[in-house]
């Protein structure tokens, strides 16, 4: 993309930094049009280092780079990933079974909704008892072995349901573990208090071929045949998630637990596939995930169908595009209130910073302005008492608020002012003012201050954020929240011109652990050359096998 296309924005960049939000916030008119619903959600982005003016050269940006139109051949099914020569059709793991999309002239629903019957007929089976394990004992624990995408979107929905009531009710008496890290120190953690013989395994991996997952399939797999006393124990005690139906079979897996899906899902947008569909259906059952998908495709339609000025994710990929590539600010802070979002950072930052962590775009040339930004963030209120401090008076730090209007687990305790759910909130709403807003030298003086502590109390303000409010963590929500954020990600990709579908910067990683593993296999042995390592690769390999 030609770099003329920022040219108009940047001309925005002098006015907004000189702009203070204390006066931007006193436009009335302004924050009016910056509190926009779909729904019962709300994006409030009025503490947003922008104006009108700001605005409609951002979707001026998003037309003149064809973000519809990229956006229509993502849910047309065309093969937007070019490096890899893939289409981009998650959407349509969580379309209704009415529904049609297309990919080559054929409709793909119908083999989603084939996975996903055989999946809920499975976990019914499983979670009734039908189906039992090689002692006869019904399965009620299960393993999930995967890592990267195969992993991270499945551990923030069953962390997030976990106190969900419906959910819970659901889970009584079941237990779902992660096995991700290659460390052996996950085997043991992750295998804790479990008893093979009431244990289920479930193999994630598109491949079948990461090297962390295989290692630890086999690691668990040699446990299972350890402790059942027999190798015919696979049969009844491990399945596997994946498009590699030939390497499954090779592990050992019988092809009728193999639950496919198809080279169009990208990992990081996979956990509405098998991925997660059958880890989470073991747990809560198909039900509730289905309201996940749900909430899901109400937001596809939402993202396809809304006008510009009401699209969430388009507004907060532009404000994110505009944050990072035209103000300058590296990092992104996602910023839950709500526990039950404890897990749903780390998603977002693989699903985010491996999407868009790109310098070129789709021709090869490098982007003209800054790309991908950090985003991290910890549910709130513990973020505030840690690295809030440098948020409020250290770096700018543009920061997404995600909140609730009511708990999973609402307590009022007699005595007490507010619910607690209300002593939460009243965070998520002060915190973001706080930012914007900050506290003067001369507001500092006026309290009675003393002279020599007024420099250390001062806090700048003008630090932007925007805020999201649901009604409640629940299925469906989560559904519409994750939606949300691959759909901003997308946009930001489309502005950027870059390839977000893509991860070749994984690989190099991947190569080089290949040479020590096959130098630390030798150098076991006794014998081994190190001449193809730099020297103070050397010198840290030697100090490890001493
Ligand atoms: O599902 P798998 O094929 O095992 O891949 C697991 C993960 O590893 C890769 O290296 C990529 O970085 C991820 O995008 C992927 O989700």
């Amino acid at each position: 993309m030609a770099s003329g296309l920022w040219n108009d924005l940047k001309g925005q960049v002098p006015k907004m930094k000189s702009a203070h939000l204390r006066s931007l916030m006193q436009d009335q008119a302004r924050n009016d049009s910056m509190f926009v619903q779909n729904g019962p959600m709300v994006l409030d982005y009025c503490r947003q280092k922008v104006d009108s003016e700001t605005m409609s050269k951002l979707f001026e940006l998003a037309d003149k780079t064809g973000v519809e139109q990229r956006k229509a051949k993502m849910f047309a099914g065309e093969r937007i990933n070019q490096t890899e020569g893939r289409a981009v059709l998650h959407p349509a793991l969580r379309a209704p079974r009415s529904a049609s999309v297309c990919l080559d002239g054929e409709n793909v629903v119908p083999e989603v909704w084939k996975v996903l019957d055989a999946m809920k007929a499975f976990s019914d089976k499983v979670r009734s008892g039908e189906w039992k394990g090689f002692t006869g004992k019904a399965l009620t624990d299960v393993v999930c072995i995967g890592i990267g995408g195969s992993y991270l979107g499945v551990e923030f929905v069953y962390e997030a349901l976990k106190t969900d009531p419906e959910a819970a009710a659901a889970a009584q008496g079941r237990k779902l573990r992660f096995l991700a890290n290659v460390d052996p120190i996950d085997v043991q953690r992750a295998l804790e208090g479990l008893n093979a013989e009431t244990t289920l395994v479930v193999i994630i991996s598109k491949t079948f071929t990461t090297a962390e997952t295989m290692l630890n399939a086999k690691t668990v797999k040699a446990w299972l045949v350890k402790e059942l006393g027999s190798a015919d124990c696979v049969a009844k005690h491990v399945v596997a998630c994946s498009t590699a139906l030939d390497k499954t079979q090779a592990f050992g897996i019988d092809s009728n637990n193999v639950f496919g899906f198809w080279d169009w899902v990208g990992g990081r947008f996979s956990v509405w596939s098998a991925v997660g569909v059958l880890a989470l259906s073991l747990q809560y059952g198909f039900g509730i995930v289905n309201q996940f998908l749900e909430g899901g495709h109400a937001m596809d339609e939402h993202f396809q169908k809304a006008p510009a000025k009401e699209n969430l994710p388009l507004i907060i990929g532009l404000l994110d595009v505009w944050n990072c590539s035209m103000l300058g600010h590296e990092g992104v802070a996602i910023l839950p209130y709500c526990q039950a979002l404890v897990r749903f950072v780390p998603h977002i930052q693989q699903l985010d910073m491996e999407s868009n962590g790109k310098r070129v775009q789709m021709d090869g040339s490098e982007v003209p302005v800054e790309t991908g930004a950090i985003n991290f963030g910890e549910p709130g209120t513990n973020g505030q008492h840690s690295f809030y401090q440098l948020m409020h008076q250290g770096r700018v730090i543009p920061s997404h608020f995600i909140g609730f209007a009511n708990s999973q687990n609402p307590v009022e305790l007699p005595g007490e002012a507010v619910s607690n759910h209300d002593e939460l909130m009243s965070n998520f709403f002060a915190q973001p003012d706080a930012l914007a807003l900050g506290k003067t030298a001369e507001e500092l003086k006026a309290d009675g201050i003393p002279e020599k502590l007024v420099a250390h109390k001062t806090f700048p303000g003008d630090r932007p954020s925007l805020s999201l409010l649901l009604p409640v963590c629940n299925a469906h929500w989560l559904g519409q929240l994750l939606a949300l954020y691959e759909h901003r990600t997308a946009v930001q990709g489309w502005l950027w011109d870059i390839n977000s579908f893509d991860q070749w910067g994984v690989e190099l990683g991947k190569v080089l652990a290949k040479e020590v593993r096959g130098y630390l296999t030798q150098a076991r042995k006794g014998a081994a050359d190190d001449s193809k390592f730099l020297s103070p690769t050397k010198k840290l390999l030697a100090k490890y096998l001493e």
